[in-house]
């Protein structure tokens, strides 16, 4: 496997002298080419400051990122981003297939091929019919594919998503979730997610990476050795997810890797099982 993102020394911190506030403290990983990465913390940690960095948005005040050996400055052509909020990134007076050919315009492709790869992105998150519709004529979860969809289509050789499930009910997150991983598993897409839901981020990913209290540094990085097919039931309910995620919940309250495992078993099988049954709920509901 390549290096993909390396992220190195990275630091940030917003204002200067009395006001400054530093939301990532240098702030070292990488992510391999065709992984699913998450980056799970306590909220204000500096999550959303070290994506900006990444995504090139926002320059860090320390420290270099560079995707596929290159440094970044500036947003790279190959690289998408999908936040929380799709109201706010789909543009409401342009179509879904609109939508997601937008980004497109401004690579040098023919029009005809802009609409191929925009009506295989809806294709890929099960949106086929609706490319002629308006985002507003589209339910929550749909207008979250739809914004998945947009940054498939430019094919980003690595895929950021900023909290991207927080904003819809728990049924389509679910679906969602397995959304990604298809895609991620078909495309053999480079993805790092971003989020506080534990549980999300050992489902999702081949590996997490634990951020401290801001200003954000690695506490741990764990790999994820669950079976690459997974199961929003049986896979949560397995030892082994019990299990990694009360450690990830022991290192966010402060724990250590070593002493993580087995006190957290009990408090995340209390947890999971309420939520167990809030997946049973939804399914039965829907
Ligand atoms: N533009 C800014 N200017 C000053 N401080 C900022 C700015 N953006 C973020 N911060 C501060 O930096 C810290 C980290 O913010 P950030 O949004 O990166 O955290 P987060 O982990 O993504 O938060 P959440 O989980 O609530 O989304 C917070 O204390 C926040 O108030």
């Amino acid at each position: 496997m390549s290096t993909m993102l390396e992220v190195s020394g990275l630091s940030h911190t917003y204002g200067a002298g009395a006001k400054a506030h530093t939301a990532v403290n240098n702030l070292s990983f990488t992510v391999e080419a065709g992984q699913l990465a998450s980056i799970v913390g306590p909220s204000g940690c500096g999550k959303s400051t070290l994506l900006r960095c990444i995504a090139g948005l926002t320059p860090p005040t320390d420290g270099t990122v560079s995707l596929h050996g290159d440094r970044v400055a500036g947003v790279p052509d190959d690289l998408a981003v999908v936040f929380q909020d799709y109201s706010r990134s789909l543009f409401p007076w342009l179509s879904v297939q609109k939508n997601v050919e937008f980004p497109l315009r401004w690579r040098p492709i023919s029009r005809a091929e802009r609409r191929a790869r925009a009506a295989e992105a809806l294709e890929q998150v099960g949106l086929s019919g609706v490319g002629g519709k308006y985002p507003w004529q589209l339910s929550g979860g749909m207008q979250q594919r739809v914004s998945i969809a947009r940054a498939l289509a430019s094919r980003p050789a690595l895929l950021l998503m900023d909290e991207p499930f927080a904003s819809v009910d728990a049924q389509t997150r679910f679906e969602l979730e397995d959304l990604t991983r298809r895609v991620q598993r078909e495309q053999g897409s480079t993805i790092l997610v971003v989020t506080h839901d534990i549980d999300e981020s050992v489902y999702l990913s081949d590996r997490v990476l634990v951020l401290s209290k801001s200003p954000a540094s690695i506490v741990a990085d764990l790999p994820v050795p669950l079976p690459a097919a997974r199961d929003q039931i049986t896979t949560r309910e397995s030892a082994e997810f019990v299990t990694l995620r009360g450690e990830v919940a022991r290192l966010l309250h402060g724990g250590t890797p070593a002493e993580a495992v087995t006190a957290a078993s009990d408090a995340a099988e209390w947890e999971l099982a309420e939520q167990t049954s809030d997946v049973r709920e939804s399914k039965t509901r829907s």
